[in-house]
């Protein structure tokens, strides 16, 4: 498997490395022991997956508060999607920094992301299925977000918003001296 650090630290974008041959090939999608040799973390308690039917529809932004904090690994195993994540810790560098990835059923990239993220994507194309492994159960008092169109963030999303739900419309503006993380 191959890590890329992503420019914020902690996150990872992680590549599976195929052995080919004749009929297909096998590839790793996760490993403890690679992930631990990081310092990543394997504890995952929830695999879920999510279906959008129509392209330029935006999910997010997400994350957990402490105690129910996550750290999420995504990936698109149907279509495309644009993946971005914002640093909402208050001590990092990067702290309200974004960054986006593309992944898709074909690259089959992987999206690591450590806590104190807010996660969110658009789809780049219709009848998209995205799948996370999550490290926390959901626990709904906890579940917080921001808002894709942010100006404090400013995420450049590619394509128009076509579609989004009323609860992600509706997230207030974020406050940053109020952000959650580190607990
Ligand atoms: C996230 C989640 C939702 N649900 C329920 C709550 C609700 O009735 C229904 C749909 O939830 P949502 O509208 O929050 O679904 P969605 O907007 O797809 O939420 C997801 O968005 C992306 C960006 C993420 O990062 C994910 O972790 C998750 O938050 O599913 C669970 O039962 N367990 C879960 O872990």
């Amino acid at each position: 498997m191959l890590f890329q650090p992503a420019l914020l630290e902690g996150a990872f974008i992680v590549e599976p490395e195929p052995f080919r041959d004749e009929r297909g090939f096998f590839a790793r999608t996760f490993c403890t022991r690679e992930f631990e040799a990081r310092g990543l973390v394997c504890n995952f308690v929830q695999h879920s997956i999510s279906s959008t039917v129509r392209k330029g529809t935006v999910r997010g932004m997400h994350f957990q508060t402490p105690p129910h904090a996550e750290v999420k690994v995504v990936t698109c195993t149907r279509g495309a999607i644009f993946d971005a994540i914002v640093d909402l810790r208050r001590t990092s560098p990067t702290f309200l920094e974004w960054q986006g990835f593309e992944l898709t059923a074909e690259n089959r990239k992987r999206f690591y992301i450590p806590e104190g993220f807010a996660h969110g994507f658009q789809s780049l194309t219709d009848d998209v299925e995205v799948s996370y492994l999550i490290s926390a159960f959901y626990a709904p008092e906890s579940a917080s977000g921001i808002r894709h169109d942010d100006p404090l963030i400013g995420i450049e999303w590619p394509l128009s918003v076509n579609s989004i739900s009323e609860k992600d419309r509706n997230w207030p503006p974020f406050n940053a001296s109020a952000a959650p993380f580190p607990a």
